[in-house]
This record gives C-alpha cells, structure tokens and sequence, in this order.
C-alpha cells in the first residue's frame, strides 16, 4: 500500500460526462484498494452556465473569476451544492462510499481574500486538513468542494486548483490534476511530456499556455518543488491513466519540481 494519500483534483466539465463520472468512481474504488484518495474537485463550467441562465455576467481575471458578494448564492449552490452531491451519488452508484465537504467543513482551513478587486475570491492562508485525515482514517473517500471561507463567517470561492494544491501541502500527499486536455499542449498542440519552471514561464510569455492552464501550471510547479515530487497533469476522459501515471509517468504531462 502506498504511503502517501493520492490528492486527485478533477475539472468540473467532467460532471457534464456521466459515462465518464461514473468511470472515474470505478478506477478510484480500485485504487482505492491500494493507496487512499481525496478528491477536490470544480465546477467552472456549471458555475458559469448557472450564472448565464440567472442572467448574471461574470468575468475572469488572470483565470480566476471574479466574485461580487451577490453571486456567492449561486457559486456556492453550484460547487458545494449539486457539482458536489452529484459527485457522492455517482460514487454510491459505484459502490464506494464518499463523503461530500468543502474547504469550509470542518473548520480547520483558513481562507483570505488576496485581492480585493475580484470580490469574495478566497485562497487558502493556512490551517490543516484535520476533517479529510479523519475520513481517509475511516474509509471514506473525501470530495472536497472549493468553496472556503474567511474568519468572519464569509463563503468565498476558491479556484479548484488552488484548493487542491492547498490540500496536497497540507497532507505531503501525492497530486494529479485531471483536466479536460491530455496534457499541456505545445503550439503544435501536441502533449509536452515533461515541464519545467523554465519551459513553463516560456510558454506563458509566448501565449501557448493561457487561461485555466496558466494558473493549473502555476499550482503544479508549486507543488511539485514544495513537496520535491512530480505533479502529473492528465486527461479525466481517461481514468486508467491515473495508475499508467502512477506506475511510470509515460502518459500526460509530468510537472518537475525546481532543484
Ligand atoms: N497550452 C495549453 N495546453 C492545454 N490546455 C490549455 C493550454 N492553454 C490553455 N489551455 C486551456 O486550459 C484548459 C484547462 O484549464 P481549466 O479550464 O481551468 O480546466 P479544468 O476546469 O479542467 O481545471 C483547457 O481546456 C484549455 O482550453
Ligand atoms: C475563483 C475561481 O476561479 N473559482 C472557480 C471555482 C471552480 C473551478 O475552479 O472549477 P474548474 O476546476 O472546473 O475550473 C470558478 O468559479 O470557476
């Protein structure tokens, strides 16, 4: 059984495949066998179709979205709310048993607001993970929704990404971000197998990564030099990749830690 706990963070578009959703819950229940598993999971694009049919614009900064006080309803409804109990029922339908959290649960993960200009948008200050050791102590599969909150009691949102690179320090786990792309894509849009910080900061000043990517590369160079371990990124249509991944890095794109 491996020692560290497998942080898997899966984009939202997956909850928009049901085939797919459900594919995923059977490969972890089986590597659940072998090593235990937190999911952090998002929900961008049910957040932005919610916020569309409610007829609300919403606008991203340096891929975050910007968050006024009134949407927090509707994002927090959405992410900690269906996106996630839609994510515990598949996981019953599977026969695994999960247990559907945010970051707020618990009460031991602390958020801020960084910059007040993008309104209730939180990031994880510090705290530790106290409520998902105690599920993955008892069996259960945790799914962390990334809805946070700050010490006077507001809901803020909290990028995915983010959330999931704060719950892999906290836990020295292992991470894998799934994402709806093979990997990070060169301007040939062909997967680059390994990336460094160097590569990385590269591609964004060139514009080949952009959006989403930027701050998902950002969170997984972080990672990979705090913990002094590879990140990989791979494609969640896939979930047999997870133990290809696990076993010889030889699918999606492997982050590298700074020396
Ligand atoms: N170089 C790149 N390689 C792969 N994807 C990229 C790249 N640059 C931008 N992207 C975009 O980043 C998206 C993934 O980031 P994001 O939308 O935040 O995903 P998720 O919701 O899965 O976390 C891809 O769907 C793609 O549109
Ligand atoms: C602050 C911020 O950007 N929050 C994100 C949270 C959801 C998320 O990150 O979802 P994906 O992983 O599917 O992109 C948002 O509102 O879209």
């Amino acid at each position: 059984m491996a020692d560290k706990i497998l942080v898997i963070k899966v984009g939202g578009a997956l909850l928009e495949d049901a085939d797919c959703l459900r594919a995923f819950f059977l490969e972890l229940k089986k590597i659940r066998e072998q090593q235990p598993v937190v999911v952090v999971h998002g929900g961008g694009a049910l957040v932005q179709k919610l916020l569309t049919d409610l007829g609300l614009s919403s606008q991203k900064k340096d891929g975050l979205r910007i968050t006024p006080v009134e949407h927090i309803p509707y994002v927090v409804g959405g992410l900690a709310g269906s996106a996630n109990k839609q994510m515990v029922a598949t996981a019953k339908a599977v026969g695994d048993q999960a247990v559907g959290i945010s970051l707020a649960d618990g009460g031991d993960i602390h958020c801020h607001v960084p910059d007040p200009d993008l309104g209730c948008v939180g990031q994880v200050a510090n705290g530790h993970a106290g409520l998902i050791e105690t599920l993955v102590k008892t069996g259960y599969l945790p799914l962390v929704s990334s809805i946070g909150c700050d010490e006077n009691g507001q809901l803020l949102n909290v990028n995915a990404d983010q959330a999931a690179e704060a719950v892999a320090k906290m836990l020295a786990g292992q991470l894998l971000l799934l994402s709806d792309v093979d990997g990070i894509l060169d301007a040939e849009k062909k997967v680059i197998p390994q990336m460094t910080k160097a590569l990385a900061n590269q591609l964004i000043a060139d514009k080949v990564i952009t959006d989403g990517m930027v701050v998902k590369v950002n969170t997984a160079l972080d990672v990979a030099t705090e913990l002094q371990a590879p990140i990989g990124i791979l494609n969640w249509r896939y979930p047999n990749l997870i133990s290809q991944w696990l076993n010889d890095q030889s699918c999606g794109t492997t982050v590298q830690p700074n020396e």
